[in-house]
């Protein structure tokens, strides 16, 4: 199977520069590894973040976390099970980490959405899904008004956790186990600009003790408003 037969959307000439754009400056970045799969654009940068700023960060999401939401307000409860929080990126304890996100993604941090925290307590998981907005979908218009179609998705894991939690991505056939400061990002599109199926993800179930992630989605164009 080929990337180029696994398009959901339309291409778009801003998705395919980010998706060039971003992809060599990976390549170049010694710490950098390419998950093994040509289905999707997938990377991993180990002890991106320091165990203080994990905790720091982790002390936030504990702070302020509330249930997770879903985009499309589906009914269905079971999908997304874990609790989040909105982080203040012009805060002391956030700005730095999130520019060092989108500075080693070579994004402008103006395309990033906030970051967001998520904790899963045991049993709690984030069904299969896209990070890409869904072009049929009754909410595309409102969510791309500001910044268009998510571009790249960076994460990093805050902890280790002791069974359970792993990202999934079924159709790339890839599996990340949590690590304390192991950031994880993809290209949701593929090189043309579309969106890429195969970048279908799940946030498995943790078994035993509490996952804590970041997550920055980042769009094709400008998502902060001046
Ligand atoms: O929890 C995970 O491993 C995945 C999280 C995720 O897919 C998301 O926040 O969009
Ligand atoms: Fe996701």
């Amino acid at each position: 199977m080929t990337t180029a037969t696994r398009k959901a959307g339309s291409a778009s000439p801003a998705r395919h520069a980010a998706g060039k754009h971003v992809a060599e400056r990976l390549a170049a970045n010694p710490a950098i590894k390419r998950a093994n799969t040509d289905a999707a654009q997938i990377y991993q940068h180990r002890d991106f973040l320091s165990g203080a700023q994990c905790a720091a960060l982790i002390r936030m999401i504990d702070a302020n976390r509330r249930p997770s939401t879903l985009l499309s307000g589906k009914p269905d409860t079971q999908f997304r099970t874990s609790e989040s929080c909105d982080m203040d990126r012009w805060s002391p304890d956030v700005r730095p980490t999130d520019e060092a996100i989108a500075a080693l993604l070579g994004i402008e941090p103006s395309h990033g959405e906030t970051m967001q925290g998520q904790r899963y307590a045991p049993g709690q998981h984030f069904r299969a899904h896209h990070d890409y907005f869904h072009e049929a979908e009754s909410y595309y218009a409102e969510v791309t008004q500001a910044g268009g179609q998510r571009t790249w998705t960076a994460m990093i894991y805050l902890n280790e956790v002791e069974e359970g939690g792993a990202t999934w991505f079924p159709q790339a056939g890839i599996r990340v186990a949590p690590r304390r400061g192991l950031l994880l990002a993809w290209n949701n599109m593929n090189p043309d600009g579309s969106p890429n199926l195969a970048t279908l993800h799940e946030g498995m179930p943790v078994v035993r003790g509490t996952k804590y992630i970041v997550t920055k989605w980042f769009r094709e164009r400008n998502w902060l408003r001046d």
